[in-house]
């Protein structure tokens, strides 16, 4: 925390001048306990006394000297170290500012003691190289003129700020100093250009507020490091009454811009003690070239000159508020240093070096870069941006003023202040700012290098997830289509999706490592209990298919008497329907037939309690079929008609002949075919039952194969497996993408009645997205037959638009 210094105020009462009416009305008391106090009668009640304490009060008694030694050399040291130092003096007009300020030769004021104590200063140096310049300038109707020039060929001046907030005068003059001597003459030779007319008030009135600088360049070989302390000296213009002044138009011009002016430092101190955001500095010249003694970063003395008599009452009044007001303003005095070392440029993030041992031993105050702060008053050549630390090098030189003996030294700055590499001593609040949004900035940035590396590693995994996932589902496609065209020749891949897990173990490979690994493992996956391991990751649709494909090719081996390869292959297909009684018998069956050296025939099928219908048979020659609904159908003309039992078992056994398509009922001699069990209708429905397929039925089934068929349908319809007679009927007409996953599960899509049922007669089942609707799929049953089909589809026709 920046150390605050509030501007120290000094108020003195002026002596009458020859001529002025005495009177008592403005008083200084002074008591015991040591402080003092301004009284003023109440102009409106003369009987009330306004008292102003303040410190350091001083009558008309007061010699140039006692308040030069008690308010202003104290300071003079803190030029020394780096620190602007402003000392102004205010007062109504004739108050005794410029005599206070400046004074006479018999009685010099505070500006050629001032510079005469920096210069007595500046003798006792030993370990500092120092160098002393002077600026001065008035500001006249609200407009810079340089006072160190020829008046007449004095420019108005532009008042600018640099990049640093640092309000300077462009193109003033700053002059070196070697001596006291060198300053009187450029200070007498200046005041003369100074704006001064006679009032009524004021013989030689100022009609301007002038502004001297004094600066003090502070060089230490050692650490090749510059200090640059300031003094301002204003002496403003007074305030005026036009009444009393017996201004002139040309003097009524400029009573208006000092009365301005004056109301605007009037603004500012009032805001800086209300503490407004916003202070308006930038509404006239003056404010903003005093910006950095009022609530700046310089040390600050407000001389309040005060004039005796009655008359002067009412502005005494005023100026003695304003000192109230001043003296309660803060400023946080900086140290203006610059190291003149070449620095290599830190890294932005980098927070600066310790501060430097210069100023730090020398002043007890905080202090700041030139970065920090109010501005200077002034621009200081000392503060000018150059590659050296001398002042003298950064200024162009200006024609020489006659009458200066020091005409040759005159030079003018021809570019503002410009940032330079100062270094702080302690940190004041806008340091710490700068330093703390430094630091965070660079976390900032750290962070969002690291947010930017994790989205590139999440970006690199995803991606090669996506490979994982696309090869993976080529390999699915591959198996599924390998199954479709060969089943014996079935090689599984690795399905969708299993690698995953292990991509995340490997995130750190690269496309073709992974694409090696995935190879790897499919070639591991296939060679390794292969059947059993696509067991686990098939869906229980495609177990049962492929469990029906391995009994077909085993149907077919054991027909050409090949038994020991139809019993492998029967116990292959054992694996994908664990669960199939029939096909356990089935393997039974051949085991024994192999260990007896029999002939396989197979046993004739059980019918199960409480499955078995009695199916309807014909006593006569007309054929009969059975319709979903159990009801009998006449069967096509040209079905075959006779079968053996072995062929039955066959229809029922090779999907080649599709069971679920056609079973044939054979009652003694006469054999009648059946067509097959169409999928139950729901109730009401109207769909017409499907019509056999003439290339299925051709194979006479026996009436036991019948019931086993007729039975399974009955099962299938009746949900008496993994679904429910209640789900089943439940969910007819139910569109599949309303159901949960789980039931959308059981549920197949299908074509149109019509053509679904010739195309399962052909044997392919289809997938194609349906236009009507929806069937449930029953998991497969104990049967043998379970294995083959897949169990009974049921179908309804679902009419689109029509829901329950
Ligand atoms: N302390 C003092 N002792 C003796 N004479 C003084 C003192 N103060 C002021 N005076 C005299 O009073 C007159 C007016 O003083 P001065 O010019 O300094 O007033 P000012 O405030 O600067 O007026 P303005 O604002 O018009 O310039 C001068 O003649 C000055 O010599």
């Amino acid at each position: 925390m920046a150390t605050t210094y509030k501007i120290k105020i000094a108020a003195r009462l002026r002596p009458p001048i020859p001529g002025e009416l005495v009177d008592d009305g403005v008083q200084v008391e002074r008591r015991d306990d040591g402080t003092s106090c301004v009284s003023v009668p109440n102009p409106r009640d003369l009987t009330q006394i306004f008292k102003f304490p303040i410190t350091s009060c001083y009558d008309p008694a007061a010699t140039q000297r006692e308040i030069f030694e008690n308010e202003v050399r104290p300071i003079i040291d803190i030029v020394y170290n780096g620190v602007t130092v402003t000392v102004f003096a205010y007062g109504v007009t004739s108050s005794g500012k410029t005599h206070t300020m400046q004074g006479s030769k018999a009685e010099p004021g505070i500006i050629p003691r001032a510079v005469e104590a920096l210069f007595h200063k500046q003798s006792g140096l030993r370990r500092y190289r120092s160098e002393l310049s002077v600026s001065y300038m008035e500001i006249y109707k609200d407009e810079v003129y340089d006072l160190l020039v020829n008046r007449e060929n004095a420019p108005k001046l532009p008042v600018r700020e640099n990049d640093r907030g640092q309000v300077f005068v462009a193109n003033l003059t700053a002059i070196p100093m070697d001596s006291v001597a060198d300053f009187e003459k450029i200070y007498s030779q200046a005041s003369k250009n100074r704006s001064v007319a006679s009032t009524n008030l004021n013989r030689a009135s100022s009609r301007s507020h002038a502004i001297l600088t004094v600066t003090v360049t502070l060089t230490d070989p050692a650490e090749n490091k510059t200090l640059s302390g300031k003094l301002n000296l204003v002496d403003l213009a007074g305030s005026e009454n036009n009444k009393m002044t017996g201004n002139d138009p040309s003097r009524m011009a400029e009573s208006a811009a000092i009365n301005k002016s004056l109301s605007t430092l009037g603004q500012v101190v009032h805001a800086l003690n209300k503490g407004h955001s916003r202070i308006p500095y930038r509404n006239s010249k003056l404010t903003r070239l005093l910006q950095d003694a009022l609530g700046g970063s310089s040390v600050g003395l407000l001389i309040c000159n005060l004039a005796p008599g009655t008359k002067f009452r009412q502005d005494t009044l005023n100026t003695l508020n304003f000192a109230v007001h001043t003296k309660n303003i803060e400023n946080k005095p900086v140290v203006n240093e610059k190291d003149n070392r070449p620095v290599p440029k830190p890294h932005f993030a980098a927070l600066p070096a310790p501060p430097p041992k210069l100023a730090a031993a020398m002043l007890p105050i905080s202090s700041s870069s030139s970065h920090g702060g109010r501005p200077s008053l002034v621009s200081a050549p000392a503060s000018r941006p150059s590659s050296s630390s001398s002042n003298v090098s950064s200024r162009v030189p200006r024609p020489s003023v006659g009458g200066f003996g020091t005409a040759s030294r005159l030079s003018q700055l021809m570019h503002p202040p410009a940032p330079s590499a100062p270094k702080t001593v302690t940190l004041t609040d806008k340091e710490i700012d700068e330093r703390i949004a430094r630091a965070v900035e660079a976390e900032v940035a750290r962070r969002l290098a690291e947010h930017a590396n994790e989205r590139a590693r999440e970006e690199a995994t995803r991606r090669e997830e996506e490979v994982a996932v696309r090869l993976a589902e080529e390999l699915a496609k591959r198996e599924a289509k390998r199954k479709g065209k060969a089943p014996e020749q079935h090689q599984e891949s690795l399905p969708l999706n299993t690698l995953t897990p292990l991509m995340h173990r490997h995130e750190d490979a690269n496309g073709d490592e992974l694409k090696k690994r995935l190879e790897e493992l499919e070639q591991k996956f296939e060679h390794s209990s292969r059947e059993v391991q696509m067991v686990d990751v098939l869906s229980p649709v495609s177990r049962k298919r492929t469990g029906r494909a391995y009994v077909s090719l085993a149907r077919s081996h054991s027909e050409k008497g090949n038994l020991q390869l139809a019993l492998e292959l029967y116990r292959k297909a054992e694996t994908y329907v664990p669960d199939n009684i029939k096909l356990k018998e089935r393997i039974i069956e051949v085991e024994r037939a192999i260990e007896s050296g029999r002939p396989f025939e197979p046993s004739p099928k059980r019918s199960k309690k409480g499955k078995v219908h009695k199916t309807k048979t014909s006593s006569h020659s007309s054929q009969t079929s059975i319709t979903s609904n159990g009801s009998a159908r006449p069967s096509l003309k040209g079905e075959s008609t006779h079968t053996s039992l072995h062929d039955a078992y066959a229809t029922v056994d090779d999907p080649s002949t599709s069971s679920r398509q056609e079973a044939a009922v054979s009652s003694g001699s006469s054999s009648i075919p059946l067509a097959p069990p169409s999928p139950p209708q729901p109730a009401g429905s109207n769909s017409p039952a499907l019509p056999p397929s003439p290339a299925r039925a051709t194979r006479p089934i026996p009436a036991a194969a019948i019931s086993i068929q007729y039975s399974r349908y009955q099962k299938t319809t009746a949900g008496s497996t993994a679904t429910s007679a209640s789900e089943v009927e439940g969910k007819e007409n139910v569109r599949l993408d309303t159901l949960p996953d789980a039931e959308a599960e059981g549920l197949l899509h299908v074509g149109s009645p019509p053509k679904r049922q010739i195309d399962e007669m052909q044997g392919d089942v289809l997938e194609t997205p349906p236009r009507h609707k929806k069937v449930a799929k029953v998991a497969p049953d104990d049967d043998e037959e379970g294995a083959e089909s897949g169990a009974w589809e049921q179908w309804q026709l679902f009419e689109p638009g029509k829901r329950r």
